[in-house]
Parts: C-alpha cells; sequence; structure tokens
C-alpha cells in the first residue's frame, strides 16, 4: 500500500516506520524542516529506542519530506499531528485544520484518511464536514478514527503488539475496514469497530482511566503515611485481583507526559460542553497537581531549612526511556527547588531542562550531581538510578537523605549503606 503520514512525531515516525517494516511503501510529512532535514541524514529528532534502527532498516520504503503533492499517490492518510492543550483545557485542533486545508487543496481521487491523533469526541465527524465544505466531493474520501495507544520509550514495541486496534466508522462506511486490515496486516490483535466518536472516546476513556489509577494510588499513599504502612505493599496486596490488576499502581510524583495531563482535561472540557459535571475527573487532576507540593512538605520536614543546601535530582524527562519532558513531574519539582534557596544539580541520561533556572545545573552524570550534595531525590525512574552503587553514593554525598520520588528503589540496599531512605507513602 501506498500510505501518507502527516506529521513526524512520535506517534507519526514510529507509524511510518512500523507500516514501512509491515511492506508497504510510506511517506510522512512534516511542516518542521529541520525534523525533515535530520530525518534525511538519518537521524531521529527525539530519543525513541529502537525507532532509529527500524527507520534505517526500511530507508527504501520510507521517504521525508515537507511536500503535499506525496498524498496524490497515496490510498491511506493518517494524520498524527499534534493535539496540545488550550489555556481552558480544550483541545487545540489547529494542526488538524491546517492538515484539512491542505488535503482539500490537494485530494484528487479516492482517499481513505485516518485519524490517529488523539482528538475530543466529535472531532472526525467534524473534520468529514469541514473537508466537504472546503470543497472535497464526498465520495472522494472516507474517514476513519484510529487512535493510538504506544508508550513512549517502549513506542516501537507498542506498535508492533498492541492489545487491540480501535477503529471508528462512519455509519454507511463498508469499505474502510478492510482498508485498515490490509494496513495493519502481519499484526496481531483484536479488531474493535465502532463509531468515529466512540473510538474517540474508548482513546480519553482509556487515558482517564489510567490517570485515575495513578492518582487513587498516590492518594492512597497519603492515607499510607499517615497509618505508617508501605504503599508498595497496598499495590501489591490489590494488584494481585484480576478485576484491579497489578499496572499503573506506582506512587510518586504523579503523571505527566504530553498526554495524560492534556487528556484529562480535554475530556473533563468535552463533558462539561454537554452539561455533564465530570466529577470523578477534576479529582484525578487535583490529586496530581498536589502531589509534587506533597513531595516537597515531606522533604522540607526531613531537610528544613532548604537554604544553603545542595539537592542533586536524578531525572528530567516524564519517565524512564525517553528525552521528553513535556509536563515532566520530575521538571516542576526542580523549577519549585529552584525558587526555594538551595541549589540543584540535576542529571538525566538523555532528557534536557526545558529552560535555564535559577540555582540549577544540569550535569552530565550521576557522580557529578550526587557530589557534596546534602540530600538525593529520584525525580525519574530510569533503571540507572535503581542499580546504583549505595555505599558509592554515601562515599559522594555531604548529607545523607535520600527521597525515593518514584517508589523504585530497594529501600533495605539504600538504607545498609547508612543513608537514610524516604519514599512515597512509605514510612
Ligand atoms: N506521544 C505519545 O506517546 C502519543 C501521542 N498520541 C497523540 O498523537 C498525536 C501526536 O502526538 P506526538 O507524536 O507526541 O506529537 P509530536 O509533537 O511529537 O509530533 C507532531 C508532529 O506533527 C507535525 N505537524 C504539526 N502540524 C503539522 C502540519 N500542519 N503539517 C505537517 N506536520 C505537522 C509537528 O511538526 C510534529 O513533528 C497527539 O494527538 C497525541 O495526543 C497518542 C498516543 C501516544
Ligand atoms: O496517549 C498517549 O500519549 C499515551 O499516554 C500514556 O503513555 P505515556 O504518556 O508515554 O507514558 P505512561 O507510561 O503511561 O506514563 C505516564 C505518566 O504516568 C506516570 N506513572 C505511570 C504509571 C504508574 O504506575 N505511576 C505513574 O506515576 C509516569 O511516570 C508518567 O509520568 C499511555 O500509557 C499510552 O497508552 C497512551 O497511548
Amino acid at each position: 500500500m501506498n500510505i501518507c503520514i502527516i506529521g513526524a512525531g512520535y506517534v507519526g515516525l514510529t507509524t511510518a516506520a512500523v507500516l514501512a517494516e509491515l511492506g508497504h511503501e510510506v511517506h510522512c510529512i512534516d511542516h518542521d524542516e529541520r525534523k525533515i532535514h535530520l530525518l534525511n541524514n538519518g537521524e531521529v529528532p527525539f530519543y525513541e529506542p529502537g525507532l532509529e534502527e527500524l527507520i534505517t532498516k526500511n530507508c527504501n520504503y520510507l521517504t521525508f519530506s515537507g511536500r503535499w503533492d506525496y498524498i496524490k499517490r497515496a490510498a491511506v492518510i493518517v494524520i498524527c499531528v499534534g493535539t496540545p492543550p488550550r489555556p481552558d483545557g480544550s483541545a487545540d485542533l489547529r494542526y488538524i485544520e491546517a492538515v484539512l486545508d491542505r488535503l482539500a487543496a490537494t485530494i484528487e481521487s479516492y482517499k481513505t484518511i485516518v485519524t490517529k491523533s488523539t482528538v475530543p469526541p466529535g472531532t472526525n465527524e467534524w473534520m468529514r464536514a469541514e473537508l466537504i465544505r472546503k470543497g472535497v466531493a464526498p465520495h472522494l474520501f472516507r474517514i476513519v478514527s484510529n487512535p493510538e495507544f504506544l508508550r513512549e520509550g517502549s513506542a516501537v514495541y507498542d506498535m508492533f503488539h498492541p492489545d487491540k486496534i480501535v477503529v471508528g466508522l462512519e455509519p454507511d462506511d463498508d469499505r474502510s475496514l478492510a482498508v485498515v486490515q490490509t494496513m495493519y496486516a502481519g499484526i496481531n490483535a483484536p479488531y474493535v469497530t465502532t463509531s468515529l466518536t466512540g473510538a474517540e472516546l474508548i482513546k480519553y476513556a482509556a487515558n482517564a482511566f489510567l490517570a485515575t489509577k495513578i492518582s487513587f494510588i498516590n492518594e492512597m499513599a497519603r492515607i499510607c503515611d499517615a497509618f505508617a504502612v508501605d504503599i508498595n505493599d497496598v499495590a501489591r496486596g490489590i494488584g494481585f485481583d484480576p478485576r484491579i490488576g497489578p499496572h499503573f499502581l506506582q506512587a510518586g510524583l504523579g503523571y505527566g507526559g504530553s498526554c495524560f495531563p492534556k487528556d484529562v482535561k480535554a475530556l473533563e472540557h468535552a463533558a462539561r460542553s454537554r452539561d455533564v459535571e465530570p466529577r470523578l475527573l477534576q479529582a484525578v487532576q487535583s490529586v496530581n497537581a498536589t502531589q509534587i507540593d506533597v513531595c516537597l512538605n515531606k522533604l522540607n520536614k526531613e531537610l528544613a531549612p532548604l537554604n544553603g543546601k545542595k539537592i542533586a535530582v536524578l531525572g528530567i524527562a516524564f519517565k524512564p526511556n525517553t528525552d521528553d519532558t513535556r509536563f515532566s513531574p520530575a521538571e516542576a519539582l526542580i523549577r519549585q527547588l529552584s525558587g526555594s534557596g538551595c541549589t540543584v544539580a540535576a542529571y538525566d541520561p538523555k532528557a534536557t531542562l526545558t529552560a535555564p533556572l535559577a540555582n540549577v545545573i544540569q550535569v552530565q552524570s550521576v557522580h557529578e550531581a550526587i557530589q557534596d550534595a546534602d540530600a538525593l531525590i529520584i525525580a525519574t525512574d530510569w533503571d540507572e538510578f535503581r542499580t546504583l552503587d549505595w555505599s558509592e553514593v554515601k562515599a559522594a554525598m555531604n548529607g545523607t537523605l535520600v527521597f525515593d520520588g518514584r517508589n523504585c528503589l530497594d529501600r533495605r540496599a539504600v538504607e545498609q549503606s547508612g543513608l537514610r531512605y524516604v519514599g512515597v507513602g512509605r514510612p
């Protein structure tokens, strides 16, 4: 199949590389010339394990440009542009609108237009109406909603091994499901077919539910602290129940990234637009918004006064195995520390601070970060931090406090080396 992907970001590039690997001829369009230049020189503009290798392997079937005339040759167009949050929490659809303008000016023969970007309920129906309003004949295209569920850090694996493929179709569309099945031929997953809006809501419900699990466990961690119980015991205890499951029950600094925060907000906004009061979604966000303060209060109690202290923060990315810092709790924590009188030495194996911060330096190794530090905070749960030699850490530090903001360390190993361990909900 000849496929055109629009948007060479985390989702677009992964989709492009995987579809090329599955045997399709793929062209990826992005309006960011810097990205296209890098890609044409064999470089991936961000860190995603395995992606560069897959792109290189498929370079004969995978091309990149900013040229929209490629659309003319494609049977399938996959939209993967960003849908960031507006200040009021609603999804900003300006990139989708720009794509519709380009499509309207280019489409001359039949296309299956697949929306992979996460868009609010009703958007795909609106997109169809917009294309017709902009002059595209209704018989020249079908819109399919095919939301993406990959995680950054394991995007390539997730796309080859999805737990389901969700396909939202127009009511009278009897041909696009087969097109999507041909596109994904070689990937073994159950298909969930529904309406366009049904698919959009499946995506929001999935992210909102996962965010809810995280806020739930973070609230439980606060209760565990009050009753001197280890939250990891509670998470393990409830996780055996198959109705609950063991995943997404790791308490910590709260959820971040480019999707959970924006998608929960966008769902809240969408609900309100139809006069539904989303109380649970509000509570989920309110727990998440206060989680860093809860952790900082703990740190203050252990270390007060922060003034004049040196704090090593390990982790800047919003999660391990990515260099993405969008809505990163680790970076938010560093930002708060920056204004609290201490100095911060921050280290991350891949991510860089988005902007310079007063009293914060980014260093190149764990060793540099912890040198003479009064406290060490784990802000992102990279494997590199789990496996530190705690005796060496103790020897390098000035103080003894290790604050495990991701509950990812072996507490006993830390304590055996003479350091003081404080976790989230682990008194
Ligand atoms: N990052 C993730 O893990 C996941 C993201 N999603 C959703 O997928 C969508 C894309 O997310 P990411 O890949 O993270 O975004 P991203 O920001 O990494 O990539 C978007 C790309 O689209 C390009 N773009 C924007 N407007 C364009 C236009 N008019 N023409 C050509 N290119 C254009 C940008 O230059 C950028 O390279 C979002 O709706 C997001 O919610 C869904 C599942 C996972
Ligand atoms: O729509 C999206 O963009 C994607 O959002 C998430 O993927 P991602 O944001 O890459 O990362 P997650 O692994 O879900 O982690 C999100 C945040 O939650 C935090 N988290 C996760 C799990 C947990 O138990 N506790 C916890 O605090 C992570 O540290 C991170 O900050 C979803 O997991 C994907 O299925 C979805 O496709």
